[in-house]
């Protein structure tokens, strides 16, 4: 920039500068004249040459003596004047040497600092072209990367410009082919609605059949339930029948009697009296007469044969009886009468097995009772003699058979279903007493040992369904086992007992679970009992032990007495229950066996 520099010039004139002087003539030379011309007009105290001039003319004329003064004292401020301005001079000089100094200095710095601007100025623009080519080069890299991406991308555009051709095209051939599809789909959905209707009457035909096997099923177990019913009544029939031949042997050996009077009174004809007993023996009445004309009762028999010295009772009995071999036994006393006869239970005469596995071929029950009688011979007998009340007496103390006829075979509603259980364990430990308790709420002490099998009917009312239990009492003796063994087959269910006053007994446990699982694997429910809990005192078997075998064997335990009623019942429904259960889930089983398939079928 350009500095601009100013200087003032200025007077300093002493005080009483204003006071008024007079000057001679002469006294205003041409440097006093000067003098006072450089006094700057303007200043408040400055006086012109005619004020000076004036006041000496004054002080001439006023005061003539003090002019001398006056013209000193102006020589004086004049001389000092002079000084005065010559040092001003100096001064301006100096001060104007001062200015240029600076201006120079000035001038100096100014063009050091433009030199320094300029510097700055070229290294800045220096950098910033460095930067600015960095900057370009950088622009020009990214630029070509993005003119390659611009070409791959053309090339990509192009590659799926070309693919979307194919796609076009291949739309069109799709369009077509869809219509296709289409028409196809529709003709198949019409074939898949007709098969639907097809297999939803194929299913409603299969559920009907199901329904109708279901009935069946329901309707031979009802089946099976009549013809025990019928055996039933068979057997009290049967019992009634042979009340009737004891009396036709009383009358017999009335006759007998009569017929030996008469010979003793006549004493003739006594080949002839004996030719007529021999056929009276023959017949079937006489087997049951022993030695000494006397009806043998069947434990007596029992013990015969079997010798059994505490108890004996009917096993399946009235069925086929044979005549004991000769000289097998010792002969009666009444030497020419016939021997007593035994019974021989066997299972493949007896039909009870059959009736288990539903193999009878004509049901009992339509079999007339006559005709039964008509097969062991005595159905003349029957016709020609009334019928007679009279009842045999049983070694159990009880009319034979009737221990099998439970209440509950009048039970107002028929059951809907029915479960065979079968009843194991060794001998005398309670079943025959327990059943006895649970089918007649009775106990009768010093019960005889059963033989073979034997069986009742109970009708328990389960969860509001009435379920009857054909309950197969099985002797425990040993040699009775393989009896057993064929009832266990068609078993719905199983008891096993012990005496819980027996070790022995329930050691024997083991050998029947075995017993059962060997027949019919697990597939059965067992319930184990422990009886006789009235008799505390005697107890051998300690009732953990009782759980622990159950609970190893997965099978229902409870410790009961025949003789107290304890747990007999809750025991037999617990069973009855789980029998019951288990069928119904078998049956919903196969319900959803069935609807999975109907839905599958449905879409399909
Ligand atoms: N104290 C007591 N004695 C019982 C009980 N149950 C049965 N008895 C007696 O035990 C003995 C045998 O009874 P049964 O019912 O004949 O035994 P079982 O198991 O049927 O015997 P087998 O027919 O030989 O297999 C009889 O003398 C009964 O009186 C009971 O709960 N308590």
């Amino acid at each position: 920039g350009d500095i601009n520099i100013q200087t003032t010039a200025g007077n300093n004139l002493p005080q009483g500068w204003e006071v008024t002087t007079h000057f001679s003539v002469g006294f205003f030379s041409a440097g006093c004249r000067d003098l006072i011309s450089t006094l700057p007009h303007e200043h408040p105290f400055s006086c012109s040459e005619s004020d000076v001039k004036q006041l000496w003319l004054q002080l001439k004329k006023d005061e003539p003596h003090l002019l001398s003064n006056f013209e000193d004292f102006l020589t004086r401020i004049f001389s000092q004047l002079q000084e005065a301005h010559e040092e001003k001079n100096e001064l301006e000089y100096a001060l104007k040497r001062k200015i240029a100094a600076y201006d120079e200095e000035i001038q100096h710095l100014y063009e050091e600092m433009e030199q320094q601007i300029k510097s700055e100025k070229e290294q800045f623009l220096l950098k910033d072209t460095e930067r600015f080519q960095a900057r370009s080069q950088e622009l020009e890299q990214k630029l070509l990367c993005k003119e390659q991406e611009l070409e791959q991308l053309t090339q990509k555009q192009k590659r799926l410009e070309g693919q979307c051709t194919a796609l076009h095209h291949d739309k069109h051939e799709t369009k077509a082919e869809n219509t296709k599809l289409k028409l196809t789909n529709q003709e198949l959905a019409r074939e898949l609605e007709r098969t639907s209707w097809e297999l939803q009457d194929a299913q409603q035909q299969l559920e009907s059949l199901q329904q109708e096997a279901c009935k069946l099923h329901q309707e031979k177990e009802m089946e099976v339930y009549r013809v025990t019913e019928s055996l039933q009544r068979e057997k009290a029939g049967l019992l009634k029948q042979l009340d009737f031949l004891r009396e036709r042997n009383k009358h017999l050996r009335d006759e007998r009697d009569i017929c030996f009077q008469k010979n003793k009174a006549a004493k003739v004809n006594t080949a002839a009296s004996r030719a007529s007993w021999k056929k009276r023996s023959g017949s079937v009445i006489g087997k049951y007469v022993d030695g000494r004309g006397i009806l043998r009762s069947q434990s007596e028999e029992e013990e015969e044969v079997f010798g059994i010295p505490r108890r004996s009772s009917l096993g399946l009995s009235g069925y086929p009886l044979t005549e004991e071999e000769p000289g097998a036994g010792e002969p009666g006393p009444g030497g020419p009468y016939p021997r007593p006869l035994r019974r021989i239970i066997s299972i493949e005469e007896d039909p009870l097995p059959q009736l288990l596995d539903g193999g009878f071929e004509q049901p009992l029950s339509e079999c007339p009772e006559e005709e039964e009688v008509s097969d062991q011979g005595v159905q003349g007998q029957i016709q020609e003699a009334p019928p007679l009340k009279l009842t045999p007496t049983s070694p159990r103390g009880q009319p034979v058979g009737k221990e099998a006829l439970c209440k509950e075979e009048s039970s107002p509603s028929a059951p809907d279903r029915l479960f065979k259980i079968v009843f194991v364990g060794n001998s005398a430990v309670g079943k025959t007493s327990f059943l006895r308790r649970f089918c007649e709420d009775r106990f009768s002490p010093g019960m005889a040992a059963t033989v073979g099998i034997d069986y009742r009917v109970k009708t328990v009312n389960v969860d509001d369904s009435q379920v009857a239990l054909q309950l197969w009492d099985t002797a425990g003796q040993e040699r009775y086992r393989c009896i057993t063994q064929q009832f266990f087959r068609k078993a719905d269910g199983v008891i096993v007992m012990y005496d819980l006053t027996d070790k022995q007994s329930f050691l024997s446990v083991r050998r029947w679970l075995s017993s059962v699982e060997e027949a019919v694997g697990d597939r059965v429910p067992v319930l184990l009992l422990g009886n006789k809990l009235d008799n505390e005192k005697e107890r051998e078997v300690p009732r953990g032990l009782g759980e622990q075998l159950a609970k190893d064997n997965n099978l229902i335990f409870y410790e009961c007495s025949a003789y107290s009623g304890h747990n007999t019942k809750e025991s037999l429904l617990h069973l009855a229950r789980f029998l019951k259960e288990q069928e119904d889930t078998v049956r919903e089983d196969t319900i959803q066996v069935g609807h999975p398939a109907k839905k599958k079928s449905c879409c399909g």
